[in-house]
């Protein structure tokens, strides 16, 4: 059963120099369960203060039976000890590994990190692992989490990577219900907060990284974005980098800092990594790039890529350009997580993501597309492949963009709806307390009217329904950002909404 002493907790903080003082004295105390919502108290816990912490919250943990708080300051309004530290996230993400045992040591874990393409890296990730181990890979990815092979070991996730007392929860959770591996996403974000602290990957991926996330809330600069990412190559026994992305040469070194250059492998598109002078691991070239799949030629150029013996011709089964790089970094982690090559060809070819270029087909009207693209880098990828197989069809795009975070992104979607698109339906995507209207205006400030045809309507699935019923046979019609998404995030509440792949789902019937 889970549990940790006083002694435990005080030698770990003490270790990591977190401990400030202790006003607890008997140090074979025992505490049964660990909480930072005062609602999830129960007997025998210890509870973290963090975050937008009310000194009220303590109270009601207190009241609920908390024997004890950790927290970065001093309570007056309990008489429940407290243990001061320096910084409660480190705290919290140290003490819930060490409260169930370290459960990582029991589940090898491959990380994914990127702006784009950890979702969709992980979903290849876990299709083909399934296959060589039983289906019982446990993930934890943007759309869910996946803690056992039964019913109720799938929930849908809240955060990208969860607070670091979720992760070891649900850590724990996919050791007892035997699971042999755990395929994750890792936000940047999740080294900004902390909520990874401490934990080590066997396998970590750096897919790429563009400008985003950058703004209030999150990261205050690229270079603390770019910091905060390569902490995941810091911390993983194995790197795999993609050689086509920027920066290569900062995420490089940040890998080799703490990796054997035996254990770093680079994939990429040409032979060499002009930045650096060296070969890549893995090239990869596209032999099919359809509207519906890809197929792939994956060639080991090094003499350590050659002996994990995956050469050879893949499918994918996800359309867009920019899936191949993900197959690939599936393909090599699932090699070194010991995956047969039939495994990942058949994982690659047979892999779906919810809200990830879902392709819906009408009778007679044209190809509608639902897809999560919501920054400059995707919806210009996603546009770019759109454009390039359907040159002649009209592209429409209805796209909004959220409130209150990445306030980039609203210039980024103009700018790509204007680089490809022929019309935009600009709508509201999670405006938090904007203006959906204001934001849409911004998006439209980086789109020529005179090319293309920019219109606002306030309701998304007005404008998706308009967008489809409009569309004519080879006009390709792309719903950005919101996916399988069931809510639309309002003035701090989650307004239920039918989500974008149901609408289109639904329309086409008709069509
Ligand atoms: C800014 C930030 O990181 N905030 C995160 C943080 O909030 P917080 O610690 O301030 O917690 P809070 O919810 O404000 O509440 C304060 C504390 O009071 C406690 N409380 C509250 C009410 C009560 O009655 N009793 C009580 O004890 C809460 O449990 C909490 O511990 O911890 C919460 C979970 O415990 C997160 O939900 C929340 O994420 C915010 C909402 C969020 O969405 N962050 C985004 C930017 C994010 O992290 N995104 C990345 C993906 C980015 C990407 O795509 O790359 C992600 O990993 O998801
Ligand atoms: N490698 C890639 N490069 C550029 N764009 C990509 C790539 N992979 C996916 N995309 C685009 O980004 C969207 C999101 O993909 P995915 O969910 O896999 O990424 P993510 O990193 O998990 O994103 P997020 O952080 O927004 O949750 C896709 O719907 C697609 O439009």
């Amino acid at each position: 059963m889970a549990q940790i002493t006083l002694d435990e907790i005080l030698t770990i903080l003490k270790e990591h120099h977190l401990l400030v003082d202790s006003q607890l004295g008997d140090l074979s105390l025992n505490f049964k369960q660990i909480a930072y919502n005062s609602k999830l108290v129960s007997g025998k816990c210890l509870f973290f203060c963090k975050g937008n912490f009310k000194p009220d919250y303590l109270l009601a943990a207190q009241s609920q039976g908390a024997l004890a708080y950790v927290s970065e300051k001093q309570y007056d309004n309990v008489v429940i000890p407290g243990i001061i530290v320096t910084n409660i996230q480190k705290s919290m993400s140290l003490l819930s590994a060490a409260f169930f045992g370290y459960p990582q040591n029991g589940l090898p874990t491959i990380a994914f990190t990127g702006t784009k393409g950890k979702t969709t890296s992980a979903y290849f990730t876990k299709s083909i692992l399934d296959r060589t181990y039983g289906k019982k890979v446990a993930l934890f990815s943007t759309i869910n989490t996946v803690v056992g092979t039964g019913a109720n070991d799938v929930v849908k996730s809240s955060l990208t990577t969860p607070e670091s007392l979720d992760l070891f929860t649900n850590m724990n959770s996919a050791v007892k219900n035997g699971m042999s591996h755990l395929v994750m996403e890792v936000s940047s974000q999740a080294y900004k907060k902390n909520r990874v602290y401490g934990l080590h990957y066997d396998v970590g991926v750096f897919l790429n990284i563009s400008p985003d996330h950058i703004g209030r809330n999150e990261h205050p600069t690229f270079a603390d974005y770019l910091h905060c990412k390569e902490q995941l190559l810091v911390n993983a026994n194995i790197c795999l980098l993609n050689a086509d992305g920027t920066h290569i040469k900062d995420i490089y070194y940040a890998a080799k800092a703490t990796t054997q250059p035996e254990n770093i492998y680079i994939y990429g598109r040409t032979a060499v990594v002009s930045e650096l002078g060296i070969p890549v691991d893995f090239q990869y070239t596209s032999l099919e790039d359809s509207l519906t799949n890809n197929k792939i030629q994956l060639t080991a150029n090094t003499d350590h890529a050659k002996r994990l013996g995956i050469d050879g011709q893949y499918e994918v089964g996800i359309p867009g350009d920019y899936n191949e790089g993900n197959a690939v970094a599936a393909a090599i982690t699932s090699a070194l997580m010991n995956a047969s090559v039939d495994d990942i060809r058949n994982g690659l070819a047979h892999t779906t993501v919810p809200g990830r270029m879902e392709i819906y087909r009408s009778k007679s009207h044209g190809t509608m597309y639902v897809d999560y693209a919501h920054n400059y880098g995707s919806l210009h990828s996603v546009l770019n492949f759109l454009k390039s197989q359907a040159p002649k069809g009209k592209i429409t795009v209805i796209t909004g963009s959220t409130g209150d975070k990445g306030i980039d992104r609203r210039e980024g979607l103009g700018k790509a709806i204007n680089e490809f698109a022929d019309q935009a339906y600009l709508t509201a995507d999670d405006p938090a307390t904007e203006d959906p209207k204001v934001i849409a205006a911004k998006i439209a400030d980086h789109i020529d009217k005179k090319k293309v045809a920019v219109s606002y309507i306030a309701d998304r699935k007005t404008a998706i329904t308009k967008a489809v019923t409009e569309s004519q046979p080879g006009d390709v019609v792309l719903v950005a950002g919101k996916g399988h998404d069931a809510f639309q995030k309002i003035n701090g509440q989650n307004v239920p909404y039918e989500g974008d792949a149901a609408i289109v789902a639904n329309l086409v019937k008709g069509l």
